[in-house]
């Protein structure tokens, strides 16, 4: 079998192609990839680390108020169509399958006009621009979250859940904490923002470092990439809690996310399949910079069923984090019950999911 992916921009869009990619070689092996993204995305870092064949094409969103820009962005996606088609007509796949990210517009697009069998993989609880246009072109859209089926088209909708969730809750629990200068057997909170950071979170936290020295429980702290040597001057004047361990990004994270007691992150899809496959309570700082606002929407999903608390951005201070990390992490039974609204959520066996509902048109 022969499959195209693609996905791109940022981690959440790509962590779960990578995921799928890793259980159809389990499931089918000798299936050949091609993943086609950006040259600027995360993706071309992250899917080139796993020696998956990778082709780019160039590609910028739209912009939802009148601009000249968005008629280079149309140029940009026809030309993105040509090459696309140039690189799906040199190696003929049986489906192509897109997980999101303005990339996925002119290479699902491309392949459907073709009549090859097409996916899209929706992660967020209210579709983005590119999705619900494909939406009208794919054979079916994939969702994680029972609100998004309300945008596309009825007869197409499968509710297949995350395949980064089967990756995180198949993973093979080790003493990972001491890698990162922590002790294993301590209550710990993971802190990230996405998967390129976050500056608001980034600002609170370091306000909180002192805070963190006294507590009894211990942090893992990442600031993504781009932000980390902004923050590691901070953290030098000040000086680096013995119970903090600070990174600019993990490349293992389902192996942290499963020796942890507690998540504070932004609320991207992704990362909170990730926290519903194990069952961690997590407090969300939703993004408010994103389409629909989606991520707190995504937010309110966990914080309705009270898997999660959420602490909107405007409201964010460095008082009110660590009051809301104490008041978990302190808090064994809360701990517990939020622990399991958390795994109620999760859904573990997403892969298989999405893997059956493309073995059903690639036949
Ligand atoms: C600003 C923006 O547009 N964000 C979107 C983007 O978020 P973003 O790319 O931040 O995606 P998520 O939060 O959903 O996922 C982050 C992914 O990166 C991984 N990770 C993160 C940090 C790290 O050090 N190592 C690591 O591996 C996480 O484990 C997770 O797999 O895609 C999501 C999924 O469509 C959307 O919901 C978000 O709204």
């Amino acid at each position: 079998m022969k499959i195209v992916v693609s996905g791109g921009g940022t981690g959440g869009h790509i962590y779960p192609a990578l995921a799928l990619i890793r259980t159809i070689e389990q499931k089918h092996p000798g299936t050949e990839f091609l993943y086609i993204g950006t040259s600027k995305g995360l993706e071309s870092k992250l899917v080139t680390r796993e020696g998956i064949p990778f082709k780019s094409i160039e590609i910028t969103g739209f912009k939802r108020s009148l601009s000249f820009e968005n008629v280079k962005t149309i140029m940009r996606f026809l030309k993105g169509v040509k090459d696309s088609r140039r690189y799906i007509s040199d190696f003929k796949p049986d489906l192509v399958i897109g997980t999101g990210g303005y990339v996925c517009g002119p290479v699902v697009y491309a392949a459907a006009k073709e009549k090859i069998p097409t996916i899209v993989h929706e992660q967020n609880s209210v579709p983005g621009l590119t999705n619900k246009f494909l939406s009208r072109y794919v054979n079916k859209v994939a969702i994680c979250f029972e609100s998004a089926r309300a945008f596309f088209p009825k007869e197409k909708v499968e509710f297949t859940g995350n395949p980064r969730a089967s990756e995180v809750a198949g993973i093979q629990k080790r003493d990972i904490l001491p890698t990162l200068g922590l002790k294993q057997n301590q209550p710990t909170v993971l802190i990230f923002g996405g998967s390129r950071g976050a500056r608001p979170i980034n600002d609170a936290v370091v306000k909180s470092l002192a805070s963190f020295a006294k507590k009894d429980y211990q942090v893992i702290y990442i600031t993504g990439d781009v932000h980390y040597e902004k923050v590691k001057a901070e953290v030098d004047l000040i000086g680096m809690p013995k119970n903090v361990a600070v990174a600019p990004f993990l490349y293992n994270m389902p192996e942290v996310l499963s020796s942890v007691d507690l998540v504070v992150a932004r609320a991207g899809a992704t990362s909170i399949a990730e926290i519903t496959a194990l069952g961690v309570p997590s407090i969300l700082i939703p993004s408010p910079y994103v389409t629909n606002n989606h991520q707190e929407k995504n937010a309110l999903a966990l914080v309705e069923r009270h898997a999660a608390s959420m602490i909107l951005e405007k409201e964010l201070t460095s008082a009110k984090l660590i009051n809301e990390i104490d008041k978990i992490i302190l808090d064994e039974p809360l701990q517990k019950k939020m622990s399991a609204a958390s795994k109620d959520l999760g859904v573990p066996d997403s892969s298989d999911r999405l893997y059956q509902v493309m073995l059903q048109l690639a036949k």
